[in-house]
């Protein structure tokens, strides 16, 4: 999967962009401010209709007010999709060769994308949601069922914590816990395979790209694992009913990160998280290609933060070694190894233009 065109209009303090990208790695070289990671955040918004800086697309808008346009044009191995958000004040629309998108599913599924950036290091010490979204992330792309299932178990959940909140008794709330038990099983059985796929690549990805050994993931499912989840909502109904929601399913899952048997956040510097959470994607990035034959995209932002050369050398030689399309932003100053034949576009006051 290649992002071969991309379009840009009002996008923060971009000019209207038409930009042509190679396969493998594109840099985007500036100064700060210039524009660099606006480039990044556009693409992010293609493929997920949303920011990963800004709560609403509006702050994104050109001036932050009107309508921002992202469009790009994907190259599979099957052929092109087109696919475009319009976004900003008002509802974003979502496009798909030709058409209404139907959710953000739609896109995400032709622009598998992975993000890298300063803030990295929160997937290892941040809350559980975002190892989440990791796991999540993965098992949509792999398994096509997943996303259907996910959707049905947080509706009959949703239908469970409302008669909660509205003090039901237990004739009602209670008479979501079959398909809740059914789904919940089924969410937690997909995101079990694909540990067990991720786990190991990630260990080795670690260890032999990083220099991090003693990596273990452990998928916690969101109740005992000794127990049923029909047991666990039995245990839990009382605590259920007092709380007003429903404590135990796989929407409280974890992912538990251990070096050495001890909690990753704890146990390695800041650097080292980021390097842990490169690891994880990356390896999430070759299991990707395994399964479905492509590539997926790599944005990686401000690489040189927290890094050390050679940790930044060895991060662009595993991007390089799975040979999939990065977006790659850097500031000027010869800071990181740029490869040899790698598009190089140079950023400056919002303008984007192809050097190399
Ligand atoms: N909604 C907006 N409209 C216009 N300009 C904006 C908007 N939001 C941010 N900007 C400006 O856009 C510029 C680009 O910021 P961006 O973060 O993309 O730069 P960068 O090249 O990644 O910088 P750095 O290397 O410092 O991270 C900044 O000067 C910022 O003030």
């Amino acid at each position: 999967m290649d992002l071969r065109r991309l379009v840009l209009r009002s996008v923060r303090n971009l000019a209207d962009l038409d930009l042509a990208l190679e396969p493998g790695v594109n840099w985007l070289i500036g100064a700060n401010a210039s524009g660099k990671t606006s480039v990044l955040e556009a693409v992010h918004i293609l493929g997920l209709a949303r920011s990963f800086r800004a709560r609403s697309l509006r702050r994104v808008v050109e001036g932050g007010s009107g309508r921002l346009t992202v469009y790009g044009e994907v190259h599979w191995r099957n052929g092109e999709h087109r696919i475009g958000v319009e976004g900003g004040e008002g509802v974003s629309r979502l496009r798909r060769d030709g058409a209404d998108a139907d959710g953000i599913a739609e896109l995400a599924d032709c622009l598998p994308l992975q993000l890298l950036n300063p803030d990295s290091h929160r997937l290892i010490e941040g809350p559980p949601p975002e190892r989440r979204a990791l796991v999540d992330w993965g098992v949509f792309h792999v398994e096509p069922d997943f996303l259907r299932t996910w959707r049905r178990y947080r509706r009959v959940l949703e239908q469970r914590n409302a008669a909660l909140r509205q003090g039901s008794g237990p004739a009602v709330a209670r008479a979501w816990d079959q398909d809740l038990v059914a789904l919940g099983e089924a969410v937690d059985a997909a995101r079990r395979r694909y540990l067990d796929d991720l786990a190991p690549r990630a260990v080795a990805m670690a260890e032999e790209h990083f220099g991090l050994a003693g990596l273990d993931l452990h998928l916690q499912a969101g109740w005992a694992r000794e127990r049923s989840l029909a047991e666990a909502l039995e245990a839990g109904w009382e605590g259920d009913r007092r709380q007003g929601h429903t404590g135990a399913g796989p929407h409280r899952a974890e992912l538990a990160l251990r070096i050495g048997g001890i909690p990753a956040a704890e146990r390695v510097s800041r650097g080292q998280q980021k390097l842990l959470a490169a690891a994880l994607r990356l390896a999430q990035l070759a299991l990707f290609g395994e399964r479905l034959g492509e590539g997926a995209l790599l944005l990686l932002d401000d690489l040189p933060a927290e890094l050390d050369e050679e940790h930044r050398g060895r991060l662009l030689d595993a991007v390089r070694e799975l040979g999939i399309q990065a977006l790659v932003t850097a500031t000027e100053g010869g800071l990181v190894p740029r490869g040899e034949g790698e598009a190089q576009f140079r950023v400056e006051h919002g303008k984007v233009r192809r050097v190399v």
